[in-house]
């Protein structure tokens, strides 16, 4: 069964919130490939980095992915990003996929140090930047409805989110 939303968007959109609390909101089951990786791993992300490095981080985003694609009916979050990998993004093809825009002053505020992201450590900000621009023409590849974010209360994007799915 296909989600009902994908959301993506860079670190610090609120994919793992808003998505949790739409979840909640829609009384559907809430997915985060991030959680899912972390599972089938047996450790956290900043360690699965640590360990084993990005490239087998990202073999996992793709089956974690591709796996909650195929069997989550509910709300599913992917990781900022997951978008790199073509495979996925041919993956989404067909599939509500919502993009959590959000601007850099308010990434860097909700990311902080970093901490729990191991691509943000070193110069959260310069790094963030960076992956932004990066992926941006990603993430409209993928989407199918951009909300933006910024300044913007969870509620508020979650009704917003709510209001473009079919009832
Ligand atoms: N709309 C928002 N306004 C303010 N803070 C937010 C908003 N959305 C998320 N946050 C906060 O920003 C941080 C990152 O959110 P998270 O959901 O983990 O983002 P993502 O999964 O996209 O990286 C969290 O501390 C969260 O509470
Ligand atoms: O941007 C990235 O490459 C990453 C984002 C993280 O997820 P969030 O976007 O939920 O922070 C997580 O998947 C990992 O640390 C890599
Ligand atoms: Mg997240």
């Amino acid at each position: 069964m296909a989600p009902v939303v994908v959301l993506v968007g860079a670190p610090g959109c609120g994919k793992s919130t808003v998505g949790e609390a739409l979840a909640t909101a829609l009384g559907v089951e809430f997915r985060d490939t991030d959680t899912d990786i972390e599972r089938m791993a047996g450790k956290p992300i900043p360690e699965i980095f640590i360990d084993e490095g990005e490239e087998h981080f990202r073999t996992l985003e793709r089956a974690a992915v591709a796996a909650a694609l195929a069997a989550s009916p509910g709300v599913l979050a992917l990781g900022g990003g997951a978008v790199l990998a073509e495979e996925t993004r041919a993956a989404l093809v067909g599939h509500r996929v919502v993009h959590l825009s959000v601007e850099l002053p308010d990434a860097v505020k909700r990311v902080g140090l970093g901490a729990g992201r191991p691509l943000l450590a070193i110069n959260p900000r310069a790094t963030l930047k960076h992956l932004m621009d990066q992926r941006r023409p990603l993430y409209a590849e993928v989407a199918t409805a951009t909300v933006a974010t910024d300044g913007r209360t969870p509620a508020e994007i979650v009704a917003e989110i709510a209001a473009l799915l079919p009832r």
